[in-house]
């Protein structure tokens, strides 16, 4: 019988030491590959342009989030969920501070969604400025339209910088905290085993290829996103192109605001990014715009465009274009149509875009990485993938009343503003712009939607309709004829026609009743 107990006893002692055995060995191999991985030689130490820091403050050389992509999604997730005590390793292609026609002004919404993440101090001391609203152009008409912001604290208000200005003061926060990685690298392929995403695969700048893993890798590698087609259906629309240039020496004729021509074939912005600079974006409908090398570009702008420019800016403008830095960036649209992978999550342009006629694409990356951070709050372990994965669902459906409000009167005021040979086109555009100079509710619910301040998807929907059936009333008074009731019916059709394909590619139900979708109500797995 004692003999049998020892055997047993012999038995479990010598199991339990082969698995404390293994699991070291285990534990010891994934440690030598973290710190190969995350080892201190493969960072990008701080230099003048460029920012990184170095991989010692990450706890034993492993992550518990990879960020692909250091853009304004990226930088401030990294700064986020850095804060919140989780160890980030980003690898981002290029470290320099980018030079880019992009994410110039963020709407106040955003601001608030910065405030919120504790990163208002990167809009500071980069010479950007604030803007209290829009001016609207059309036909030598002009109307303005400040921000409701009487209800927040003097510094809240929309800004415009220049985009890498505001990249680099968020990634230099970021790489200030010791448990964020900073590195330069080109992440080339997700790392999935068994339908789980365990990390990626990237190129350092020395050209060295290495594999970094970690539980949970989110992705923000921006608009042309290579890595997106696994994780999401990308439906890529691209209607239009933007020209962009810099005008100097010159100020606008309302200081502090963003204005938009609605102009022919499409409307033309103009806002400042410095207290010198002012920014003039000239939207080119199509995929293709003239060529810039062979003078077509210049003659365009020259020819079609600088007619419709406000006097006050014309000189300047044409001084813009005979400088010749002229530079162009398609816009793109993509509704958000993830494929939920465990280990994996998409985010900023990578996962959903808008036309950037209303500058909301980085007030919806700041709303989304404010949402995500409350949701992976209670959360110590990310380890079960499948049930993060399943919690994270959530996400989805959470976000849509802010983010589909914001695409969606992003893709409609696009269309309503471009020119048309339609009569109820036309009349729609007219309708558009007579409602907006109205005043009260009339511009400020609406400028409430763009601004981010209040974007809820029923009151895009009323006022959307409210303005058509304005534009049918002001075609119908004071006498109604049987020509006039035709384009009446088809104003209203058109404006159907323009803004429900949207809604139904956002999603109806996450859009107006999230609280119906059973994602919403996932709970946080339990540690
Ligand atoms: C013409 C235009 C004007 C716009 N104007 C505004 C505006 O005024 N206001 C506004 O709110 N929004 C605007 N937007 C939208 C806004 O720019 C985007 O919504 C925002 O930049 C999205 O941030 P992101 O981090 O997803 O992408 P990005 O800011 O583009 O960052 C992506 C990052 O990923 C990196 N990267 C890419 N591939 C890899 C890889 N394989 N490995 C590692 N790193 C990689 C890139 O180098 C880059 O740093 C505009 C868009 C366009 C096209």
């Amino acid at each position: 019988m004692v003999m049998i107990d020892q055997y047993i006893f012999g038995c479990f002692a010598a199991s339990l030491f082969g698995f404390a055995l293994l699991y070291n060995l285990r534990r010891g191999i994934k440690r030598t590959r973290g710190s190969k991985v995350a080892g201190k030689d493969d960072c990008i130490k701080t230099s003048s342009a460029e920012v990184a820091v170095g991989s010692p403050q990450v706890s034993g050389g492993e992550a518990d989030i990879i960020i692909v992509g250091a853009g304004v999604a990226g930088a401030a997730l990294a700064y986020t969920l850095g804060k919140e005590g989780r160890r980030v390793h980003v690898i981002e292609r290029d470290l320099t501070e980018p030079d880019r026609i992009v994410g110039e002004l963020l709407q106040p919404g955003g601001y608030l969604k910065l405030i919120e993440l504790g990163l208002e101090d990167c809009v500071r001391e980069i010479d950007a400025q604030q803007v209290f609203g829009y001016a609207l152009y059309k036909e030598g008409k002009d109307t303005k339209l400040s921000y409701p912001l009487e209800k927040f604290d003097a510094d809240v208000s929309g800004r415009s910088f220049h985009n890498g200005r505001f990249i680099q003061r968020m990634r230099e926060k970021a790489a200030t905290l010791s448990n964020v990685r900073l590195e330069q690298g080109t992440v080339t392929s997700l790392v999935e085993v068994e339908g789980t995403v365990r990390g990626v695969q990237y190129k350092t700048k020395q050209g060295e290829v290495i594999t970094a893993y970690a539980p949970l890798t989110i992705v923000c590698d921006g608009c042309f996103s290579n890595l997106r087609r696994s994780l999401c259906s990308p439906q890529v629309d691209n209607p239009s192109c933007f020209v962009g240039l810099i005008l100097e020496n010159c100020d606008l004729p309302h200081a502090n605001h963003g204005h938009v021509v609605l102009g022919d074939p499409s409307p033309i912005l103009f806002y400042p990014i410095s207290s010198t600079e002012i920014r003039c974006l000239v939207d080119v409908p199509g995929q293709k715009v003239p060529s810039i090398s062979n003078g077509e570009m210049a003659n365009y702008l020259k020819t079609v465009v600088a007619p419709q420019v406000p006097p006050q800016l014309h000189s300047s403008f044409l001084a813009a274009i005979e400088k010749g830095n002229i530079r162009t960036m398609p816009n793109r649209s993509m509704p958000a149509n993830p494929h939920p992978t465990p280990g994996a999550l998409l985010l900023g342009d990578a996962f959903n875009m808008r036309h950037p006629l209303t500058g909301g694409g980085m007030t919806v990356a700041l709303s989304d990485i404010v949402l995500l951070r409350n949701l992976l709050k209670p959360i110590d372990d990310l380890h079960d993938a499948s049930t993060l994965c399943n919690y994270l669902e959530s996400f989805y459906t959470l976000r849509k009343p802010v983010a589909s409000t914001i695409n969606t009167l992003a893709g409609a005021l696009y269309k309503v503003f471009c020119a048309s040979p339609d009569p109820a086109r036309k009349e729609m555009r007219e309708a558009c712009f007579d409602y907006l100079s109205l005043g009260g509710i009339f511009s400020d619910g609406p400028i409430s939607l763009l601004s981010g301040l209040n974007p809820r998807p029923l009151s895009l929907f009323l006022h959307f309709f409210a303005v058509a059936v304005y534009g049918v009333g002001r075609l119908l008074l004071p006498y109604p004829s049987p020509k006039k009731l035709w384009l009446g019916a088809r104003l209203l059709s058109g404006a159907s026609g323009i803004i429900l394909p949207i809604i139904k590619a956002e999603g109806v139900r996450q859009m107006f009743f999230p609280a119906t979708v059973p994602a919403y109500y996932r709970a946080a797995p339990a540690n």
